[in-house]
């Protein structure tokens, strides 16, 4: 916003830096005039001696240069219609607030922008004025329709003579939770609220929506039955609707099952009688045009252990509508709740465990791992990847020096048990206790692939869990470098939350005949169904986000999972036939493990939590965070609300501006956002989509092993960066000049060259296109339609 004043953005920051150095110099006697351009000679003060003087010449040559710099750098200068233009702007976007809106006063006030919003706003105060004007025993819910409970009764039942459809029911028969269907439904009728566990993979998902759906219709109330069920992942929502429709042999969005998972949908085309899946996002986006949910007789919320924010919020506002909607059915599921704690918050709502599973897993830790693979650690080899220290990397380091004693000690004990036992040979015992058996070992993972390829002959599929971005990449090239692994051909695919729904769908398919499919992926496959999957490799770590209330720092830190990421882990294998899950962590690291994540509202900034709240006009934000399951600490909150009215998303009086109205459209954090937006008004749109992507991400370059490789790194950057000095620039020119190699076909060789990482900087042109259809997204919905 310096251009605002100044009329050239470069120049307000280059004089600055100058006045500054110049200071400094007016000091000197014999000094040419300020920049010592003056035509005259420099000199230096007489009272210097020596090497003082060279040194005074070089300094004073260096000032000169970057004085020239400054002064070729390309500058941008505004007519003054558009700064009057781009001022306007600024300001309707940061000042106006819901109290504060003019009427009538300047055009601004009645641009496309300015009526969405207020829209938004009344909208939502009605929206609120409706929810507290409610009374229990209003009739809010979807109304009957007699012609279509007969007709959907009439199609299901056409239905379930298909062949295809009895065979599917067949496999479905055999589903635990199928065959608890009558104390399921029992319950389901007598209570409002339930709460269902069962072991991974046993069919809550794909089969209780479905009991409920088939039950409301053959009872002749199809027409009041309409499911929404969230997944906490994109690619859940899509592959579990995908699996519902497959066995009710319908087609996706055209009958009964459909999946909305933001800008991707497939919305059943009948109305009612229907299931749809959808992140937990989506739900807030109907909030926002109907606070009821009144199109919806069930709100399934699945994986609830997940505990992200937005499941947080929406479990506040289920509890709060059900005393408003009586009609209205809630269950909440997991294989890996505690239901103890959601059944208190629902007033002691009953809980329901459906008792069995579908195929066995074999378990292994690491000591079996390293018997099987005659693995030995290097141990003067520089670490693979730091130590996840504990449950918390974030101690003090007297707290985590404490932890690793007490950790040493358990651990000590545990191989004397195993000794005395005799259960593993020495030389593993030997293995087990070093240091670097904590690590996370790429080395060890390519020696348990080549393991698996050389005792399985069926080419089971493979799920790898890493923590991030930087092991999958890592571990792809290591395997695929890889020539040895005992004749097995092996396809591999990455899967991660940044890659697009369709290269995420990939992991869904076959591999051709003869190949071995190998997943690498991050905790976002703990959710999904991936068919073929035979064998799990865990390596215990999970990437988190922390937020440090002392320092105001949210950071991502690789840590040890919980017991529910193990286990959901270990579940995503044996789901059609048995499976085999190999923990890269000794049995006596799992005693450590604690059982479930801190939820995420306690983990995270509250910046975007305080602007949904705002945006959903939810009531002060407050008292409405202290209703949550797990109210986070009033400081962080504090410290929330101050940071959103310095980035004029929030006014001085806390109401929603209309730049933070915008922000809450864009799911990405805030500052990115309004980086984003400022970019449409300065026309930069593409630039500022990289150095997004590579803020939200990661940098593309990466230092390759070896000595000195850094300078050559350095040399490339500078290259890149053709004399921009920054490093934000310089990112912008590396993707640019990627995106020219590869319409030349020669793009490895220009990654190859400059350091950049291939795989990276797809990722980035993704995320820019995301971004950017977030963007054009966001504005055409709530500002220009
Ligand atoms: N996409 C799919 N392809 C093939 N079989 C599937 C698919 N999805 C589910 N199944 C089968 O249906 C069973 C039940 O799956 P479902 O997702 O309902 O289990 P769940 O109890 O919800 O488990 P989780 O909590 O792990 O998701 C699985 O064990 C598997 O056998």
């Amino acid at each position: 916003m310096r251009g605002r004043g100044g009329g050239s953005y470069g120049r307000g920051r280059g004089s600055r830096g100058y006045a500054s150095s110049s200071a400094h110099h007016s000091q000197g006697p014999g000094r040419g005039g300020e920049g010592g351009g003056t035509g005259g000679r420099l000199r230096h003060p007489p009272h210097l001696k020596g090497r003082e003087i060279g040194l005074w010449y070089a300094k004073e040559q260096a000032r000169i240069r970057e004085k020239e710099d400054k002064e070729t750098r390309p500058k941008i200068e505004l007519s003054p219609s558009k700064r009057a233009k781009i001022t306007e702007l600024l300001g309707s976007l940061e000042r106006h607030s819901k109290a504060s809106i003019p009427t009538g006063a300047a055009a601004i006030n009645d641009s496309h922008v300015m009526r969405r919003y207020r829209q938004n706003v009344e909208s939502n105060v009605n929206a609120a004025a409706i929810r507290a004007g409610l009374r229990p025993g209003d009739i809010v819910g979807l109304v009957r329709n007699s012609e279509w409970d007969e007709s959907l009764k009439n199609d299901l039942e056409r239905k379930q003579s298909s062949p295809k459809y009895q065979t599917m029911m067949r496999f479905r028969e055999k589903l635990p939770a199928y065959q608890f269907k009558d104390e399921f439904l029992k319950l389901m009728r007598e209570n409002q609220v339930i709460v269902i566990s069962g072991e991974a993979g046993c069919g809550k998902t794909t089969q209780c929506c479905q009991l409920i759906l088939d039950e409301m219709i053959q009872s002749g109330n199809g027409s009041l039955c309409n499911i929404v069920c969230t997944q906490p992942r994109r690619i859940s929502a899509v592959t579990v609707a995908e699996r519902v429709t497959e066995e009710r042999d319908e087609q996706i969005g055209r009958n009964s099952v459909g999946y909305s998972i933001g800008l991707e949908s497939r919305i059943p085309e009948r109305d009612k009688g229907t299931i749809l899946f959808c992140t937990t996002g989506v739900v807030f986006k109907y909030l926002i045009d109907d606070p009821k949910l009144t199109k919806y007789s069930h709100v399934v919320v699945d994986e609830i252990h997940d505990r992200d924010v937005l499941s947080d919020f929406l479990l506040m506002i289920l509890k709060d509508l059900v005393n408003l909607r009586p009609d209205l059915k809630v269950i909440l599921m997991s294989a890996t709740l505690n239901a103890d704690k959601l059944s208190n918050y629902f007033r002691h709502c009953p809980r329901f465990n459906i008792p069995g599973s579908t195929f066995p897993v074999t378990e292994y830790f690491m000591e079996d791992v390293l018997l099987q693979t005659s693995f030995t650690f290097e141990t003067n080899k520089r670490p693979q990847q730091r130590r996840c220290r504990g449950k918390n990397p974030r101690k003090s380091e007297d707290q985590g020096k404490s932890e690793d004693q007490k950790f040493k000690r358990m651990l000590e004990s545990h191989v004397r048990k195993l000794e005395r036992d005799k259960t593993y040979p020495r030389h593993v015992l030997k293995e087990l206790i070093k240091p670097e058996a904590e690590e996370l070992n790429l080395d060890l993972i390519t020696s348990l692939i080549l393991h698996i390829c050389e005792t399985d002959r069926d080419n089971g599929a493979i799920l790898i869990f890493v923590p991030g971005w930087d092991q999958i990449s890592k571990l792809s090239t290591q395997l695929q470098s890889c020539c040895n692994f005992s004749g097995c051909s092996i396809l591999i695919i990455p899967l991660h939350s940044k890659l697009p729904t369709v290269n995420q769908k990939e992991v869904f398919s076959r591999p051709p005949s003869g190949r071995r499919k190998i997943v690498i992926a991050t905790n976002i496959a703990e959710t999904s169904t991936i068919d073929d999957i035979v064998f799990v490799i865990d390596t215990g770590r999970i990437k988190i986000t922390n937020f440090d209330l002392q320092r105001n720092l949210e950071t991502r830190d690789t840590e040890w999972v919980s017991m529910a990421n193990a286990t959901q882990r270990k579940g995503r294998a044996g789901r059609v036939q048995p499976g085999i899950c190999y923990h890269l962590y000794s049995k006596a690291r799992e005693n450590t493990f604690e059982s479930f994540k801190k939820p995420e509202i306690l983990r995270k900034r509250l910046e975007e939590v305080v602007l949904q709240i705002k945006t959903l006009n939810l009531g002060m934000t407050r008292p409405f965070l202290k209703r949550l399951l797990d109210p986070p600490p009033y400081k962080s909150l504090e410290l929330a609300i101050q940071r959103l009215i310095q980035l004029h998303a929030l006014d001085s009086d806390e109401n929603l501006t209309p730049l933070g109205f915008h922000l809450s459209h864009l799911p990405m954090d805030l500052q990115t956002g309004k980086m984003i937006l400022m970019a449409g008004i300065f026309e930069c749109v593409d630039p500022i989509l990289s150095i997004a992507a590579s803020l939200s991400f990661k940098d593309p370059f990466y230092i390759p092993l070896g000595l000195g490789q850094e300078k050559n790194v350095d040399r490339a950057r500078r290259e890149l960066g053709d004399g921009s000095k920054s490093d934000h620039l310089t990112i912008v020119r590396a993707i640019e000049g990627y995106q020219r190699a590869q319409s030349q076909n020669r793009e490895r060789d220009f990654c190859y060259r400059n350091f950049l990482s291939e795989s990276t900087v797809n990722l980035l042109m993704n995320m820019k296109k995301h971004q950017g259809y977030n963007l054009c997204g966001a504005l055409s919905k709530y500002c220009y339609c």
